[in-house]
């Protein structure tokens, strides 16, 4: 992967172990909201991802290309492949319980994806340092050992529920995150 220092973790960056309470291997994720393009099974045109944890550090997740993906003719366009590695690293930073949002998201493009693909998506986190994850995600064709297609390492930056709530739509989250209060 082709990245920059901002998305290379630091020396004294640690590696997430897997949580007590959190999913067992081999649970599937669940979405983080019904209305998100990338996750949510009520987004009439999103990617509707879901994702399997096999050790809780990592996810895997497969993505079929469908025409609605096009960029060019018959070819998934860049940035919806580059949706779905920011989607499926999102989804693995929810294993941390904690609320991360994507501060830089870079990605190389190593294959055209066809539509028609399944593409095979595996997302893991290279460090945490501080209110910092650095992490990286890839994309193969057809098998989770087929080519390499689309690669992306990313930063991504934890924030309180608070951002959701003064930036978003706070209703939503009361109504799908009950343990969440608004004004606690
Ligand atoms: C309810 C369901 C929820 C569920 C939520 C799940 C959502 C998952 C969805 C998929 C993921 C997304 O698409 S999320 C949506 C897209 N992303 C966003 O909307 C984020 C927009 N950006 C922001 O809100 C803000 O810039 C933040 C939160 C990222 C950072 O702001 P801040 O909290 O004020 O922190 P700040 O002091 O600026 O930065 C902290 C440290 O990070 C570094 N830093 C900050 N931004 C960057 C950057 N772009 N590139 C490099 N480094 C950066 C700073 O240099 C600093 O380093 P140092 O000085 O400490 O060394």
């Amino acid at each position: 992967m082709t990245r920059s220092a901002l998305t290379t973790p630091p020396p004294d960056a640690v590696l997430p172990r897997p949580l007590p309470g959190g999913p067992a291997p081999g649970a599937t994720l669940g979405s983080h909201y019904s209305g998100c393009f990338g996750c949510g099974e009520d987004h009439p045109t999103g990617l509707r991802l879901t994702a399997v944890t096999p050790d809780g550090v990592t996810v895997v997740a497969t993505f079929t290309v469908g025409t609605a993906h096009q960029g060019a003719p018959g070819l998934a366009h860049g940035g919806v492949l580059a949706t779905a590695m920011d989607e499926v690293i999102g989804m693995l930073v929810w294993l941390f319980q904690r609320p991360y949002v994507t501060a830089r998201l870079e990605t190389d493009y190593l294959a055209p994806v066809p539509v028609g693909t399944v593409l095979h998506m595996r997302a893991w986190c290279n460090g945490m340092s501080g209110r910092k994850a650095y992490l990286e995600a890839e994309g193969r064709i057809g098998s989770p050992d087929g080519p390499v297609a689309v690669r992306a390492a990313a930063l991504f930056i934890e924030v309180g529920m608070e951002h959701f709530a003064e930036h978003g739509d706070a209703q939503a989250i009361i109504d799908e995150h009950h343990e969440y209060e608004v004004n606690p």
